[in-house]
């Protein structure tokens, strides 16, 4: 059965992601505690907090990779709680990973394929359609027959981004895409990510670099013992006392 994906009418009516009481523990632990949380469609959402905060696992949460423990997710106004990673993807929740692991034999224009392929079940014609238009945005097209494995990092980063776009997501889940670049790298890539924006795509980041997000985000939420501290414009967010106390100190 064919998945139906959000419609943009839906998207534009308000949220296209809402967490209401979102829980999960492992063991004691609890790791995400009762978020409520809510994206605008179209917006960058910045994803901040110390290491450990639970920022992955919100995101492997919200992607389906790990059930909650307790609460909803609802995307484009439907509840896709129980629904598996395959069906989210189609329905337009993408995802890039902390650390890039393309299959390193294959070229780059066939991990986007394979991707397009898998990921949003399109048919070969379609998907190839899809890579050659994200290869292009992401700045990868000259590259697209080297081996993945042959990359450098800021391309790793670039094939990352292409192959979440190439399931076609409304809304993209960027884990820590901007670590371990230099700031002219991370630059070409805010570049990219700003087109994105500008194509109405919902961004949901998470960060260290706290320079990216405050050129990029428009919203920026904190995540600090399980529970979601502070969220708001990143003006107000990025001074706001508690966070410099528990996460920026004095080094951002
Ligand atoms: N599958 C699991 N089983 C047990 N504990 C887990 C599991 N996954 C994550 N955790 C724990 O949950 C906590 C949050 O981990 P998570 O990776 O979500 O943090 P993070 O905010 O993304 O950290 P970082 O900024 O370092 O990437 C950590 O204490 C981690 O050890």
């Amino acid at each position: 059965m064919r998945t139906t994906r959000v419609s943009a009418a839906a998207a534009e009516e308000g949220s296209l992601l809402r967490l209401s009481g979102l829980s999960r523990h492992f063991g004691a632990l609890r790791v995400l505690d009762r978020i409520d949380l809510s994206v605008p469609a179209g917006t960058i959402l910045g994803v901040i907090g110390p290491n450990g905060a639970g920022k992955t696992t919100l995101f492997n949460v919200i992607a389906g990779v790990v059930p909650p423990s307790g609460g909803t997710i609802e995307f484009g106004g439907r509840d896709v709680t129980r629904k598996p990673v395959w069906d989210r993807c189609r329905l337009g929740i993408g995802r890039t990973y902390q650390v890039p692991k393309p299959f390193s034999h294959m070229t780059v224009h066939e991990n986007v394929l394979a991707a397009g392929l898998h990921g949003s079940g399109l048919s070969m014609r379609r998907a190839g359609e899809k890579a050659e238009e994200v290869l292009e945005l992401t700045g990868l097209a000259h590259r697209r027959h080297l081996p993945a494995g042959e990359l450098s990092l800021l391309d790793l980063k670039r094939l990352e981004l292409a192959k979440a776009l190439g399931c076609r997501p409304q809304m993209l889940l960027l884990d820590e895409i901007a670590g371990g670049l230099t700031d002219g790298e991370c630059d070409s890539l805010l570049k990219i990510i700003e087109r994105l924006r500008a194509s109405g795509m919902t961004i949901v980041w998470i960060e260290h670099v706290i320079r990216a997000l405050r050129r990029a985000a428009d919203l920026i939420t904190v995540l600090y013992g399980g529970e979601l501290i502070a969220t708001g414009r990143p003006d107000d967010v990025l001074v706001d006392q508690r966070v410099r106390d528990v996460y920026l100190g004095g080094g951002h």
